[in-house]
Formats: C-alpha cells, structure tokens, sequence
C-alpha cells in the first residue's frame, strides 16, 4: 500500500479531556476511508488534526505524528497554511461565502493567497465546477450570489472551491447530512469520481454511506481506534465485538 499519511501515537487532549487516545492508522494514496462511531468518539477530532485545526483552538494539544508523505504535518519548521493547502476541508452545513459570486467563491483561495490572470481563473472555475457536476447547472449564472444556490449545490460548490487549489487529501465532515437524499446521492457518486486524483477521509453517521463510498472504514469508540480494514471486511465480518455491536446497531 502506498500511504498518503501516517498516523502515530496520536493523542489530542483539550484541557483535561482526552478526546483521542493513542491513534494509530495509514490512508492510502487515492483511497477514500471512513471513519465512523458514536457521537463524541473522536471523529471530527481526527479529522481536524490532519490539516491542522486545531492550531486555532487554544483549550487543544495535539502529540504524536502524522505523515503526509515525507512531511510531519506538526514538524517544527511546517507552516501550517502549506498543509491547509495540501490538505482541504469540507465540513457538513455547505459554507460559501455569501457575499460573494459563484464564480469568486471557487477562486477564493486564490483571492486569499495572491494574484491569478484572469484567463487562468476561467479556467480554474471552469474545470473545478465541472469536475463536481455543476458547471452545467450554474454556467450562465456565475456571477450571481452563492448563497443564491440550493444546499446541495452549494456543497458542490464548497468541494469546487476545495480542489481549485488543488489539494492531495480531502478531509470531509458529514458532507451530506445536511441534504436531501438526492443531493446526497450526488455528493457520494462525487466523492467516488475525485478519488481516481485525491485521497479522502470522510467522517460519516450513516453507515450505509461508509459501506457505498469507502475503501476502508475506521470504527472508534470513546477516543479510541477499535477496528480499521477493508469496508466490506468491517461490515460483513468485524474482528472486534464493539465493532459489529455498533454496525448491527445495538449501541450508538
Ligand atoms: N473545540 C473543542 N473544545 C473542547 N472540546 C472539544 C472540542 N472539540 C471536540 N471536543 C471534545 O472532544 C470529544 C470528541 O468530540 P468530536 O466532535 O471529535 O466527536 P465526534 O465523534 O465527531 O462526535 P459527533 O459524531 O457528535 O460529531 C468530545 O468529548 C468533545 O466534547
């Protein structure tokens, strides 16, 4: 296996709470893995210490290693908004910004970081909202309000702003659960198509979302890592009992 990062003895603390307990896991490189288990496990905690997030949040310690490639995301001399650029996040209630155009959202991070020739931002747009199914919805229009787009288009469009950057990894929490089941639908047959030039890791509540669009699926239980393997393996054969008591929905 060919791994995009490498998690070890990871521990995240925020002030006496320890929230993530002696992690340890590899994410392939074009691989999407799920992490699944009750409210309050850890998920989301994971998640945000691959690119960083926690750096804004002073109650939180982060220690141990994570690995992108050859890169540790908490190395000394590692600036964190390298890592947030190679490693792009989309979060479950769709956030564009509302002040701004369909077209200037998915050049954002552009706007943010420097000066982009305006052919080369065509082009971006262009190929970033087509690669997430929306450029044919919203091309005549792309100067018009974000905010002014259903919710499942403005998550596409939030994942549109993602790539445009052109990130490795794509961390997303509970992307779909604020959308209707058509929306959702779309945003997993997109996580399907972006995973041929991106590696995903998706925090997910519905199993049955972790069984269709996961390759391999990682259970936690109050802070810790009980099972990680291959989805269908997870789901149809767990080794560990709290795995399949969790999965047969006897607890959570
Ligand atoms: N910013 C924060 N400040 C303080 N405590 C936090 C913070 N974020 C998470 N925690 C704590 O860390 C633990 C894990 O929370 P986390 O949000 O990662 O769980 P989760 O599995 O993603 O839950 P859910 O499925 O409900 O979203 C909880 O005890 C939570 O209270």
């Amino acid at each position: 296996m060919n791994s995009k990062l490498a998690i070890r003895d990871l521990n995240i603390h925020f002030g006496d709470n320890h929230a993530v307990k002696n992690v340890a896991m590899e994410v392939a490189e074009n691989s999407v893995t799920a992490i699944i288990g009750p409210s309050g496990c850890g998920k989301s905690t994971v998640l945000r210490s691959i690119n960083r997030m926690h750096d804004l949040t002073p109650s939180a310690r982060v220690t141990g290693t994570i690995m992108l490639d050859d890169t540790d995301i908490y190395g000394r001399s590692v600036d964190p908004v390298t890592i947030r650029r190679r490693v792009g996040m989309v979060f479950q209630k769709p956030n564009p910004f509302p002040a701004m155009s369909i077209y200037d959202n998915v050049i954002a991070g552009y706007k943010l970081n420097g000066v982009l020739k305006k052919g080369d931002a065509d082009e971006i747009v262009e190929s970033s909202l087509k690669r997430v199914a929306l450029w044919d919805e919203v091309k005549d229009r792309l100067r018009t309000g974000a905010v002014e787009l259903s919710g499942g288009q403005q998550q596409r469009l939030c994942i549109a702003r993602t790539i445009a950057v052109k990130p490795e990894v794509i961390l997303m929490d509970e992307p779909a659960s604020a959308l209707d089941p058509i929306s959702t639908l779309k945003i997993e047959e997109l996580i399907e198509d972006l995973k041929s030039k991106y590696t995903i890791v998706i925090v997910t509540h519905n199993m049955q979302q972790a069984a269709r669009v996961s390759d391999v699926t990682a259970f936690f239980y109050i802070g810790e890592l009980v099972e990680i393997g291959e989805t269908r393996k997870v789901f149809t054969n767990p080794e560990k009992k709290q795995t399949e008591d969790y999965i047969t929905g006897r607890f959570g």
